[in-house]
């Protein structure tokens, strides 16, 4: 079994969870209230920006020529998804920047966006490579599972969204996504690949939190003492 196979097996009852979750489960009906949709396209506008970073960054740090290119483009897409389905949606529903510019970063934006800042820095190439790649794997398997579950209705409020993430294009960059971390997985000692298999569980939990933050509406419980 290869590295990505024996971690994404372990995650399997997470995935369910995600799949599962509340706000996938309206996203996919497209019953989800706009309120919900617009917080989390905010917050995760905002995590966008932050991911690309940490790719741009897994980019210059990246010893391979194509490891780096193929880091380098996906900081690239990245920020051009966050700023034409965000910036489309957020229009549509009538959003101006000074209004989303009032939402607080929620806490598990903060965080997810935190922890991969400092992998970015700090952590060893093969297990950056790892944290970064739920989040490609994750909303490819999401957008395709809900894409087939949208498929049939003629108007839905979120296809746009949907079809970002189960675009072909898509696929394939969580294919070669998933082939640089199997090949350094191959190439790491023992305590490495542990803690790329921790780093890569680490993430999906927070996808999983991602979600559901979105779906509460997360703000900081001690933003009432604060003016
Ligand atoms: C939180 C999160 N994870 C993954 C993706 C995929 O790009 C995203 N847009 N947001
Ligand atoms: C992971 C990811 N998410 C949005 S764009 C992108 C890079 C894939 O090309």
């Amino acid at each position: 079994m290869t590295f990505c196979e024996k971690t994404w097996a372990r995650t399997a009852a997470l995935l369910d969870a995600i799949h599962t979750h509340p706000f996938n489960a309206a996203l996919g009906e497209g019953t989800l209230d706009r309120d919900r949709f617009a917080f989390y396209l905010v917050q995760d506008g905002r995590y966008l920006v932050a991911y690309a970073k940490v790719l741009a960054t897994a980019s210059a740090r990246a010893t391979d020529p194509a490891d780096a290119a193929f880091f380098a483009q996906s900081a690239h897409t990245a920020l051009v998804v966050e700023r034409g389905l965000h910036a489309g949606y957020l229009g549509e529903f009538g959003l101006t920047a000074e209004q989303t510019g009032q939402i607080a970063t929620s806490p598990t934006c903060l965080a997810y966006s935190s922890y991969l800042q400092a992998a970015a820095l700090s952590a060893p190439l093969p297990v950056l490579a790892a944290a970064v790649l739920p989040c490609f794997w994750v909303y490819q398997d999401v957008g395709t599972a809900l894409l087939a579950r949208t498929s049939g209705a003629a108007d839905h409020p979120y296809r746009t969204w949907i079809s970002t993430y189960a675009d072909p294009g898509f696929a394939a960059s969580v294919e070669q996504a998933k082939a640089v971390v199997d090949r350094l997985a191959e190439l790491a000692d023992p305590g490495t690949r542990q803690a790329m298999e921790e780093a890569f569980c680490r993430a999906t939990e927070y996808e999983w939190m991602f979600w559901d933050s979105a779906w509460r509406m997360e703000s900081w419980p001690t933003a009432r003492w604060l003016t």
